[in-house]
């Protein structure tokens, strides 16, 4: 994505906008006794503020282990990870941790609400932690969410496609920098993928986060802005 300004004689010149994710040459191989698997073998990245890109790629190509390794959830062998002017592969587990908390949402297949926690909590529990709390950001996420009805229940009590909407509520109360998705609607039926995934944009655009999003789903994929193929541990 590009900003367009216009130049003294009046042309467009698109101006380049330093991305929000920037991942150069990353690697990773996960080591057992048995084998040693190189999953990431120079992987490059960008997106920028308020870009949606699906990452794509067979099974097994590396996908997870891409987020994870850009939430900071475990560690690359090598190359960088940036989330905006923060160099993650650089910082400790601690300030990796800060970093998850106060800049990054995460949604994955399994919802991962706290069973324990009403709606309401689940909604609120990651930008409270962060002391990022906004309530009126929160009300409009449960309108557009559609969650208006269901605070006061626990997760057990909803549908996969309720509960998805409220992960995806939770990931964006904090109003991130960066939004990762790992197959965020992998348990839902298509017109409930389809409906989250829709909702899910929208609110990508209104809060201008970078939206990276793991799918097999080529329908979902065409969605975003724009896709990127992960295979044989490369951006194909
Ligand atoms: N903790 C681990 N230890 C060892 N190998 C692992 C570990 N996690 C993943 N792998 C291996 O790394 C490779 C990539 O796995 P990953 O889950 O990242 O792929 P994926 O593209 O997300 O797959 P899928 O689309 O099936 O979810 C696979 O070969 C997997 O077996």
């Amino acid at each position: 994505m590009v900003d367009i300004s216009s130049t003294t004689d009046g042309a467009a010149r698109p101006i380049p906008q330093a991305p929000m994710l920037a991942i150069q040459n990353l690697t990773k191989t996960y080591c057992s006794a048995q084998e040693k698997i190189a999953v990431l073998r120079g992987v490059c990245v960008h997106v920028v503020a308020g870009e949606s890109v699906a990452l794509t790629g067979e099974s097994g190509s590396g996908k997870s282990t891409l987020l994870h390794l850009i939430a900071g959830l475990d560690e690359a062998d090598g190359g960088s990870i940036r989330i905006d002017d923060a160099e993650v592969t650089a910082l400790s587990d601690r300030d990796r941790a800060a970093i998850r908390r106060d800049r990054i949402g995460l949604v994955f297949q399994q919802f991962n609400l706290i069973p324990s926690l009403t709606i309401a909590d689940n909604l609120a529990f990651q930008s409270r932690i962060a002391g990022r709390h906004d309530g009126h950001w929160q009300n409009e996420l449960v309108d557009r969410l559609g969650l208006g009805t269901l605070l006061k229940r626990y997760p057990e009590q909803l549908s996969g496609g309720q509960q998805q909407r409220v992960a995806i509520g939770r990931a964006l109360a904090v109003r991130p920098s960066l939004f990762l998705a790992d197959e965020p609607t992998g348990n839902l039926d298509e017109a409930t993928a389809d409906d989250v995934t829709d909702i899910a944009l929208d609110l990508v655009k209104r809060t201008g986060c970078a939206f990276l999003m793991a799918t097999h789903s080529t329908r979902l994929a065409a969605k975003l802005d724009r896709k990127v193929r992960l295979s044989a541990g490369r951006i194909a």
